[in-house]
């Protein structure tokens, strides 16, 4: 990424940053709440255009075509987008539409396959965000762009996603990663946005403009 800058309503929440990864590096994104780590995530994924700056991906404008980018890309957002009503096995199937992975053999991964026949609606909280994970793995895209990845995920599954996490580095793959807790990847390199000074917050709805509100 290059001179990555992105406004939010009328204010500079990430102010021309840059950084270059190689294949099997991770990347772990800090910062206090608000500081713009979850927008530059999204940025990085092709879900929202910066004001300036370019994402390059061996050299080449990443975002240019965006429909290729996306084929590179796995997003963990923070909502875990399961549709409620269909199972485990079914959530899966559906994304592996796009992705053609194996959802038997990521459900295994993430040790949810006991699961697979239960309703998304009835989840657990940490137990959705392993199905989401299991989502990541599905994509077999090389560039994995996680926020906050080990929200309400128990130790067990922590040492899961190390092992993820090492497989992923070890074929090539690269982790981008925001967090507040401590994450499973040696030798991450680290990017700390600043965060904003209390007084540049916006205080009232009026502050936003309409078209960024949703
Ligand atoms: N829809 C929106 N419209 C305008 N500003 C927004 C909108 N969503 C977020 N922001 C602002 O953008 C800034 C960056 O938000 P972002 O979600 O990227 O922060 P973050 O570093 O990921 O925070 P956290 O640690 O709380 O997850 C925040 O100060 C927030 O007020």
């Amino acid at each position: 990424m290059e001179n990555i800058s992105v406004f939010r309503g009328e204010r500079l929440v990430l102010d021309q940053v840059g950084l270059s990864l190689d294949a099997g590096d991770a990347l772990l994104l800090t910062g206090p709440n608000g500081a713009g780590k979850s927008t530059l995530l999204r940025v990085l994924a092709g879900l929202r255009k910066p004001e300036g700056g370019h994402v390059l991906w061996s050299g080449v404008d990443a975002l240019a075509d965006r429909s290729r980018h996306a084929e590179r890309v796995a997003y963990l957002g923070h909502q875990d987008a399961l549709k409620p009503g269909l199972t485990l096995r079914e959530n899966l199937t559906l994304a592996a539409r796009a992705g053609g992975g194996d959802p038997d053999s990521c459900m295994s991964a993430l040790n949810i396959s006991g699961l697979a026949d239960l309703p998304a609606r009835m989840l657990s909280a940490g137990q959705k965000r392993r199905a989401a994970l299991a989502r990541v793995l599905l994509a077999r895209a090389p560039l994995w762009l996680l926020d906050e990845p080990s929200l309400g995920l128990d130790s067990n599954t922590m040492g899961l996603l190390e092992t993820l996490f090492r497989t992923h580095r070890e074929a090539g793959g690269i982790v981008i990663a925001t967090t507040h807790v401590p994450l499973p990847l040696p030798d991450a390199k680290s990017l700390a946005l600043p965060g904003l000074n209390e007084s540049d917050i916006p205080q009232a709805m009026e502050d936003f403009p309409e078209d960024d509100l949703f």
